[in-house]
């Protein structure tokens, strides 16, 4: 998918929002155990009932090979479903991946091959020729992590290196390899104060944006800083959607918390 389609699908569903499929056996009903496949029946489910109110879905891939071969079955059953009944969602695999080139190259198929991800989550502490890989796949997006949501962000990535944090090296050093334009960054929500530095760098690119919801972040500061003129942000929920209920109700207990940020994120499109 482009980003000009991705644009314009925010702009139809006036929603920004990508929801998190990280599937926890312990945390589903308990009825879907009974099934052959319970991580895709409940992803099914949950995008059944939210594919109106979101532009993107991000499974994070630990939380599928943390199962072995059924959790990476499920993986691939959850894509293809994504992709054969709703091919205007954008897809994320949050990876995290990136390693010597030639296995960068081999995870980038993986995820944009294989499994026909639009999207996958890198890491880029190996740096350009880690990275340039997954760069080269035509129609395909990389999410340079950036500023990540968790405390732990702060111990080396805001750490000054030539006077200058870390994470900025990673925007303006990331922007001159081969390909940038298949770039995005992860920005956590928690870090929001640091949006207007990071747009001074990367004024257009768009950003996801996990932390909202379980993490403390807001979706209004994070808008009020990173926001673009091509909106520029998919904000992610993961456990505050897909985990609003145990019970039977699970999925339209997600819709509704998935339709209160989708109102919001309509109501900040209006302003
Ligand atoms: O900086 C980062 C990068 C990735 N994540 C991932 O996003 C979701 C957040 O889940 P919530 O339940 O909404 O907190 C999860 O998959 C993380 O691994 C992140 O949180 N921060």
């Amino acid at each position: 998918m482009t980003t000009t389609q991705l644009i314009a699908e925010i702009h139809r569903k006036k929603s920004f929002l990508c929801i998190g499929l990280d599937v926890d056996l312990q945390k589903i009903p308990k009825h879907l155990l009974e099934t052959d496949d319970p991580i895709f029946e409940f992803n099914k489910a949950i995008i059944d009932t939210t594919h109106h109110l979101a532009v993107a879905y991000k499974p994070n891939t630990a939380f599928y090979e943390a199962y072995g071969i059924k959790g990476w079955r499920a993986l691939e059953k959850t894509i293809q479903y994504l992709n054969t009944n709703h091919p205007e969602i954008f897809t994320i695999a949050d990876a995290k991946r990136g390693d010597i080139g030639n296995t960068s190259s081999m995870y980038a198929k993986a995820f944009f091959e294989d499994l026909a991800f639009d999207s996958v989550t890198v890491a880029p502490y190996m740096g350009k020729d880690s990275v340039e890989p997954f760069l080269a796949f035509e129609g395909k997006h990389t999410i340079l992590l950036a500023l990540t949501s968790n405390e732990g962000a702060y111990d080396f990535q805001t750490k000054l290196i030539d006077n200058k944090e870390v994470y900025k090296h990673v925007l303006e050093t990331s922007k001159g390899w081969k390909n940038s334009e298949n770039l995005m960054y992860v920005v956590g929500a928690t870090k929001a104060s640091f949006l207007g530095e990071i747009r001074k760098i990367i004024p257009e690119s768009f950003l996801l944006v996990p932390g909202v919801g379980a993490q403390g972040g807001n979706l209004q500061d994070v808008c009020n800083y990173g926001m673009t003129k091509d909106v520029g942000l998919l904000i992610n929920s993961s456990r505050g959607i897909i985990y609003a209920s145990n019970q039977e109700n699970f999925a339209s207990a997600a819709a509704e918390k998935a339709a209160e940020l989708q109102t919001q994120m309509a109501e900040i499109l209006a302003q």
